[in-house]
């Protein structure tokens, strides 16, 4: 079996606590420090024009640590805290700022850049987490900037920020859980074997990669199976391609039935299901398939007016006892299960083991058509 290269997406979902994934938010940071640290210059040389030279230093120092840390973020592999400082220094600043006995009204708006930021470098939870404290202590030293808000306009401009502020927030929130139900949506739909509702091959691979990690960890033992339905082609030909989807669909309810919470099974393609029996011993993983070999034989499986009954053979690879890597496993599993069919399907086989002769064999498509 030939077994390609691919994405273990549920590994990249974790990654990407944000609708960005790790390497966007490390350019989006960067090009927040460059702009940040160049549009502070201007700032400080104001301020220290108006005479407010602690501010305009402040503001020096803080430009220079933001050029420096545009160079650190190109490799750091402390990404996440550099966010954190950035946002929480960055909002820290918006508040002194708005604290100044002198500030202009118009330094209020920077709190409306608070939720924006943080969701959108820190995900849903964390952005939340951080924006909404600081966006209220904003409306706190508004409200006291405001003085008296006895009068219609004060209050009037009470209400433009704190309206603006509350649906801003919530209107970010909304849109993030909205783009994480679709993400995590495509990540299922990318994951699963649209016909059976079972893993698919990508998925399956990934499973089996992360089974002989956690193994090699753990020092338990695993089998891999290799199942494939016997002259399903027969199906289609005799029945039409539905019923064969009918037959696939049944098949993948047998396994789930049998199989233990710890194990996995997917959907290799066609009419190949894989599956993996974490924790067995080599006896134990063949006489379990012989078991789900002959329900499956002694199944009827009824397709409008017919009686359907497949066989499946099925081959057994056992981990660590016949190779340590996924591309071993599947070839010693295929090997068996094609020694399976020459000796005349309907069969267990395993490496070490003899092929395990069914009771009664040629029991395909039993009435097939009445
Ligand atoms: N209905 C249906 N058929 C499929 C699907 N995927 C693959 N097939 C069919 O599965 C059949 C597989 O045929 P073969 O590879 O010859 O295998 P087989 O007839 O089972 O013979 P052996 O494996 O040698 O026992 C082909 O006819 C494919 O068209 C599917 O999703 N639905």
């Amino acid at each position: 079996m030939n077994c390609p290269r691919h994405t273990d997406l549920v590994a990249t979902l974790e990654h990407s606590r944000s609708g960005l994934r790790d390497s966007h938010r490390r350019s989006l940071m960067r090009v927040l420090f460059a702009v940040t640290g160049s549009a502070l210059l201007p700032f400080a040389f104001l301020q220290m024009i108006n005479g407010f030279w602690w501010v305009g230093a402040s503001e020096l120092a803080a430009s220079t640590t933001l050029f420096y840390g545009m160079v650190r973020l190109r490799t750091t592999p402390h990404l996440q805290q550099w966010i954190y400082l950035y946002l929480v220094t960055l909002f820290s600043f918006f508040l002194v700022i708005m604290l100044l006995p002198e500030a202009s009204v118009a330094a209020f708006v920077w709190v409306l850049m608070m939720p924006v930021l943080s969701y959108l470098l820190l995900g849903k939870h964390e952005g939340m987490i951080l924006s909404v404290p600081f966006m209220l202590l904003g409306g706190v030293i508004y409200f006291i900037h405001l003085g008296n808000v006895g009068s219609a306009s004060r209050m009037i401009d009470l209400l433009n920020l704190v309206l603006c502020g509350a649906l801003m927030q919530w209107f970010i929130h909304l849109y993030e859980v909205k783009r994480e139900e679709a993400e995590q949506r495509l990540v299922d739909m990318a994951q699963t074997d649209a016909l059976t509702g079972l893993a698919n091959r990508s998925s399956f691979q990934s499973t089996l990669g992360r089974t002989i990690a956690e193994c090699e960890r753990s020092g338990t033992g695993f089998a891999l199976v290799v199942m494939d339905i016997d002259h399903f082609k027969l199906v289609n030909d005799t029945l039409g391609h539905d019923a064969g989807d009918h037959v696939l669909k049944h098949i993948a309810v047998s396994l789930n039935e049998r199989l233990r919470g710890t194990d996995f099974v997917g959907r290799l393609g066609g009419e190949e299901f894989g599956l993996i029996l974490r924790d067995v011993k080599p006896a134990d993983a063949f006489e379990l398939m012989d078991e789900l070999r002959q329900r499956i034989a002694s199944r009827t499986m009824s397709y409008g007016e017919a009686d359907v009954r497949v066989t499946a053979s099925f081959g057994i690879a056992q981990w660590p006892d016949h190779g340590r890597e996924m591309e071993t496993l599947f070839s010693i599993a295929d090997r068996c299960l094609y020694s399976g069919k020459r000796s005349g399907r309907n069969r267990v086989a395993g490496a070490d083991m003899a092929n395990h002769a069914p009771a009664r064999q040629g029991d395909l498509l039993a009435g097939s058509s009445r």
